[in-house]
């Protein structure tokens, strides 16, 4: 079998290594046997109901617990699981060197014996994303979200039938209609609207306290980008947008997978009087590229009171947004 995965990472051979990756990748998709075979002499992330294995370096900041299927497997045994919940890994990518990542949640079993093994602790998603480095937290994310879906999408929503997945955990396929899903994520356009001097911030009642961030909102079924950009946009703050261009995308995993499409958009500085839906936000402002400045410089120290603006933090589409903003408009952040 080891032949198998020989022939799949030679299949792929080209002169671009991310080609070949990218369609090895693929092939453990599409092929149930090559896929068990890499899974075999993987890189593990080990996952406790959602919640990611860290390991603390000596300099005090985290990373994921390095552990390949060998450690797995004894793991499994040493707390006395059977070897088949290996089969419920799911692929997430692989390493510059063609070995595969799989991620496997190991909830059905004891939390403090499985961290007592490993080394490690399993911490919440919403902790781990900003405890991780801007390197990881992206792939741990994308693996939560995976697990996450197929721990919740076990039935068909036509038929009620159960749903079964395939070796790399892309699909489930009813075992009645034959119909298959894929793991979804709901678009959102984000937005930094300026009116050519100054930045529009906003914040909802959920956000921390002095909190302000770019503008977002869901595409409705049927919508372009540029479509939710300039709705959410007269919906949320009252303002006509005049323009706009693209800046990037992020998977962000919170509360939901949401697929971020971050842009920046101007409007007329005739045009600039904020109208605010307070039904949607608490509050809406123009901030100068000072105000902006100051609180890129000094994110709030964890004692007393927050600043008066508070960024989110860099591992948010929101923060690269803000940053492409001031270094636009001559600022420099250091
Ligand atoms: N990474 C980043 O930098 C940032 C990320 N975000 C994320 O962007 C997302 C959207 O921001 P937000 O301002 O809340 O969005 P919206 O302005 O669209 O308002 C949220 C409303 O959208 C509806 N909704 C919720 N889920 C979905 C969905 N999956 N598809 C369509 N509509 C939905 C709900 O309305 P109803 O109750 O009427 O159904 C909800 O009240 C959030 O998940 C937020 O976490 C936001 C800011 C920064
Ligand atoms: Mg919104």
């Amino acid at each position: 079998m080891l032949r198998v995965l020989q022939t799949a990472r030679l299949s792929t051979r080209c002169s671009s290594s991310f080609v070949s990756r990218m369609r090895f990748l693929n092939g453990l998709k599409q092929n149930d046997d090559v896929c068990s075979v890499a899974l075999q002499d993987a890189r593990m992330f080990l996952f406790h109901r959602l919640s990611p294995l860290l390991q603390r370096n000596p300099q005090g900041t985290f990373r994921t617990a390095e552990l390949r299927t060998s450690d797995v497997q004894s793991l499994l045994e040493n707390i006395g699981s059977d070897r088949t919940l290996l089969q419920e890994s799911v692929l997430i990518g692989c390493t510059g060197q063609n070995q595969a990542q799989f991620c496997l949640d190991i909830g059905s079993l004891d939390q403090a014996a499985a961290e007592k093994v490993c080394g490690g602790t399993f911490v919440d998603l919403r902790k781990s994303f900003f405890l991780l480095s801007r390197r990881e937290a992206p792939l741990v994310a994308k693996a939560q979200a995976l697990l996450r879906w197929h721990q919740t999408s076990g039935f068909c929503s036509a038929t009620g039938q159960p749903t079964h997945r395939n070796q790399a955990g892309s699909q489930r396929t009813c075992s009645s209609s034959g119909i298959i899903y894929y793991p979804k994520m709901s678009p959102v356009v984000i937005v930094l609207v300026s009116d050519g001097k100054r930045c529009l911030l906003g914040r909802q009642a959920s956000f921390p306290r002095g909190m302000y961030s770019a503008l977002a909102g869901f595409c409705d079924m049927g919508e372009t980008l540029e479509e939710t950009l300039i709705r959410e946009v007269a919906e949320e703050v009252g303002l006509e947008v005049q323009s706009f261009s693209f800046s990037s995308s992020q998977h962000w995993p919170f509360p939901q997978s949401s697929f971020m499409m971050a842009c920046h958009a101007s409007v007329s500085p005739a045009h600039s009087q904020l109208c605010v839906d307070h039904s949607e936000l608490e509050d809406a402002r123009w901030f100068s590229q000072q105000e902006v400045l100051a609180a890129l410089q000094s994110p709030p120290s964890h004692r007393g009171d927050p600043p008066a603006l508070w960024l989110p933090p860099k591992h948010a589409v929101a923060h690269r947004l803000i940053t492409e903003w001031t270094q636009e408009t001559g600022g420099v952040v250091e």
